[in-house]
């Protein structure tokens, strides 16, 4: 794990976005085309503005997302509709857009439809929830075992969550793991606490903690305070 800290948001998710845009101008570089996925939830947007601005050749850029609500694409609380109102805008709107989630009638017939297009991203922005989630891998899940086994041929899953609302569709740890340089972006000092419980050892009350064990490939941690 490497751990960046900053004071600010601001300044957490410029240096985000500078980092992820080295990342997908690299993997054009070497096979011609990027894919990032990216997380939802109520944090991202200073960093989707940032990285919206970067240079880039985003016409050989694919956007997915890491978890996505089982909503309906104009739902408020669809990842998709976050992703198209802050990040594919400026520069990046000629970026490839591919959602989880098309039009919410079955969550089976969705995440069998996004496993046929998916493509395993060369950059994953995770985000965090309070609880210990990442992606939409939730503690106390009935999916979560599934989730987090190392051996899941699977790029991604449907999740329920105990606490939350949607079912979800989630890349699964064993994809996370295949995908290229993985980043973790939270605030505050709530999930400043959750990370460095987590980082004493895999627990599956904090499902973020089998990616921060020094076993793993490095996940590269952007918090501000
Ligand atoms: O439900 C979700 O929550 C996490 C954390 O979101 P935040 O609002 O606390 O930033 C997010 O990473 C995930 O993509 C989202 O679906």
């Amino acid at each position: 794990m490497h751990l960046n800290e900053f004071p600010q948001a601001a300044d957490a998710s410029a240096a985000l976005a500078q980092a992820v845009a080295a990342d997908l101008a690299a993997a054009i570089e070497t096979r011609g085309r990027a894919t990032l996925a990216v997380s939802g939830g109520r944090s991202p947007v200073p960093f989707f503005q940032a990285l919206a601005q970067a240079a880039l050749d985003w016409p050989r850029v694919t956007i997915t997302l890491v978890d996505e609500r089982v909503v309906p694409p104009g739902h408020a609380d669809s990842n998709a509709g976050l992703v198209r109102q802050y990040l594919l805008q400026g520069q990046a709107a000629v970026a490839a857009f591919l959602p989880l989630v098309n039009t919410a009638a079955n969550p089976e017939q969705e995440l069998a439809t996004a496993q046929t297009l998916w493509q395993t991203p060369d950059v994953v922005v995770l985000g965090m929830g309070d609880d210990g989630h990442t992606a939409s891998l939730f503690p106390a899940a009935a999916q979560l075992a599934a989730g987090l086994d190392a051996a899941n041929p699977h790029a991604l899953l449907t999740v329920v969550p105990p606490a939350a609302p949607h079912t979800r569709i989630s890349m699964t740890l064993a994809e996370l793991r295949r995908s290229g340089k993985l980043y973790l972006a939270i605030a505050g000092a709530n999930k400043r606490a959750v990370l460095d419980t987590a980082l004493q050892g895999v627990n599956d009350t904090y499902p973020i903690s089998y990616l921060l064990q020094p076993s793993e490939k490095p996940l590269h941690v952007y918090w501000a305070a």
